[in-house]
């Protein structure tokens, strides 16, 4: 097929400049500037604008803008940004309890901390979850007295300036939450900026380390949000219908491209025929097409390159001895209108070994590697044979095994009965090389702040000299 009637049904979105050393510059200075009095405000007056942004998240559209960013289904897209907008909620929630402590010392002495803002923090964005990732790392740098220059991923680069006029509107000070565009040059420029005090990062493994690396330089803290390659346990003792739901939850949101997917999924030899039977005819169920259609459950992968990427994930997969059990295809959807776009059948695969490069590497798209044991020693063993740890599930009845295999999981999120749910007022993150630092929850405000210690004298100095 001639490449331009495949894809003759391209629409440019919008034409973007990478930012290079002075726009960066001219941003940063903006959120130095909102720092000053952004930092100087009370938690109260905060967490007002703060909500005000997320009442406008509520009554905005964003979604649709979401879905023709990165390509999720409407539905998914409107959970997205249901949970930036809960985001926001929970840490204006925050803002006014932020609060140190008072120790008393001798001689009626004492000393306070002071929990302080760091200064102008750096979010770097990956493109699955656009719009939430930029709130899930704006609102808490927010509520503790930070501003933020915020880097979306080239890839969908729209919705992150919609936070932007939303906190705008919301009357935050100006150049409080500033967009930039780009890529790596643009990220770069951002990480080494003497006046960054903060990065926070969500992306691969492999850029995580760049970012650590260029952090260090300037010995700034970072936060690592980083690629997984989850297990999830099925034991024949689960509640086999819910633990397909949780297979498939766990496998095919945003059409694979999620972070803590349970790509590896161990199902106990003597319930796998039952597992495999249901996942795929479920899995075979699922409606791809066009992402608008509130009947639509899967829309379109991110590119053509990741898409032929995950593709040639399967080829390998078949390649190296497993059975497609079904999808893993490209997908052309019958509306002509989408015909070029980047779709493709949600995948099973059967017979999978530990070896093979499907249960070993990231795909980050919808393929599931479906693996037999036999053993609660042995599949703990093999989950946790990964230098990877965001996430991990296990669907068993027993609750007794569920917490014994939850404490020996090595991975920061871990599921009992269900899978990819993400409450904000629960910390989110990695273990091992998925990750350092936690999103969402109390937690994170210490990953956004620093403590001050002063010491009040109330007698004379005791000089040794
Ligand atoms: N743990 C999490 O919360 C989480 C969430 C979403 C995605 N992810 C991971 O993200 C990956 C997919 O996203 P991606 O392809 O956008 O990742 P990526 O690492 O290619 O890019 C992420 C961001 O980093 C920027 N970047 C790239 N090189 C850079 C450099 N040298 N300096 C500074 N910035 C640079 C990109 O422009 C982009 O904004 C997957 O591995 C996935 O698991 C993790
Ligand atoms: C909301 N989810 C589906 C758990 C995704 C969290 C962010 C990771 O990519």
């Amino acid at each position: 097929m001639n490449r331009q009637h495949q894809y003759r049904n391209w629409r440019i979105l919008c034409h973007l400049e990478p930012c290079g050393a002075a726009e960066i510059d001219e941003a940063v200075k903006h959120a130095k500037s909102a720092f000053g009095h952004w930092s100087k405000l009370s938690g109260m007056d905060r967490a007002r604008i703060m909500i005000e942004a997320a009442h406008i998240i509520e009554r905005e559209e964003i979604a649709e803008m979401e879905v023709v960013n990165n390509g999720k289904s409407i539905t998914e897209a409107r959970l997205d940004v249901d949970s930036a907008r809960l985001c926001i909620e929970y840490y204006a929630g925050l803002a006014s309890t932020l609060a140190g402590q008072h120790v008393q010392l001798a001689g009626g002495s004492f000393a306070y901390t002071r929990r302080e803002p760091l200064g102008v923090c750096v979010g770097i964005g990956a493109w699955n979850y656009p719009f939430q990732i930029a709130a899930w790392k704006s609102a808490p740098a927010l509520a503790c007295g930070n501003s933020m220059v915020f880097k979306p991923s080239p890839v969908t680069p729209v919705t992150a300036v919609l936070l932007g006029e939303i906190f705008a509107q919301a009357g935050a000070p100006e150049g409080l939450f500033n967009v930039v565009q780009g890529g790596q040059e643009t990220g770069s420029l951002l990480c080494h900026h003497p006046d960054v005090a903060k990065v926070s990062f969500t992306g691969s493994v492999p850029t995580g380390k760049k970012i650590m690396e260029m952090a260090s330089h300037g010995v700034k803290p970072v936060t690592l949000e980083l690629g997984g390659k989850s297990p999830l346990l099925i034991f024949k003792d689960s509640d086999l219908e819910n633990a397909v739901r949780g297979a498939l939850m766990a496998n095919f949101l945003s059409q694979g491209q999620v972070c803590s997917n349970g790509t590896r999924v161990f199902v106990q030899k003597d319930v796998l025929p039952e597992f495999v039977e249901e996942v795929v005819e479920r899995t075979q169920a699922i409606e791809i097409g066009d992402p608008l259609l509130e009947t639509t459950r899967m829309g379109a992968l991110v590119s053509r390159p990741h898409l032929d990427k995950v593709l040639s994930y399967v080829d390998q997969a078949k390649k190296e001895g497993a059975t497609v059990l079904c999808g893993g295809e490209a997908f052309v959807p019958s509306d002509p209108k989408l015909r070029g776009g980047y779709y493709m059948t949600p995948c099973v695969l059967g017979n999978c070994t530990d070896e093979m490069t499907c249960v070993k590497e990231e795909i980050f798209g919808p393929v599931m590697s479906v693996l037999s044991f036999e053993t609660e020693e042995e599949v703990l063993h093999r989950a946790n044979d990964t230098s990877l740890g965001l996430a991990a599930g296990v669907f068993t009845r027993d609750v007794r095994r569920a917490h014994r295999v939850v404490e020996q999981l090595k991975a920061g999120s871990c599921f009992i009965n269900n899978y990819n749910i993400t409450p904000v007022e629960v910390p989110f993150g990695g273990f091992k090389m998925s990750g350092i630092g936690r999103e969402n929850g109390q937690v994170t405000i210490e990953y956004y702040s620093q403590l001050k210690t002063v010491f009040v004298e109330m007698g004379d100095v005791d000089s040794l000299f």
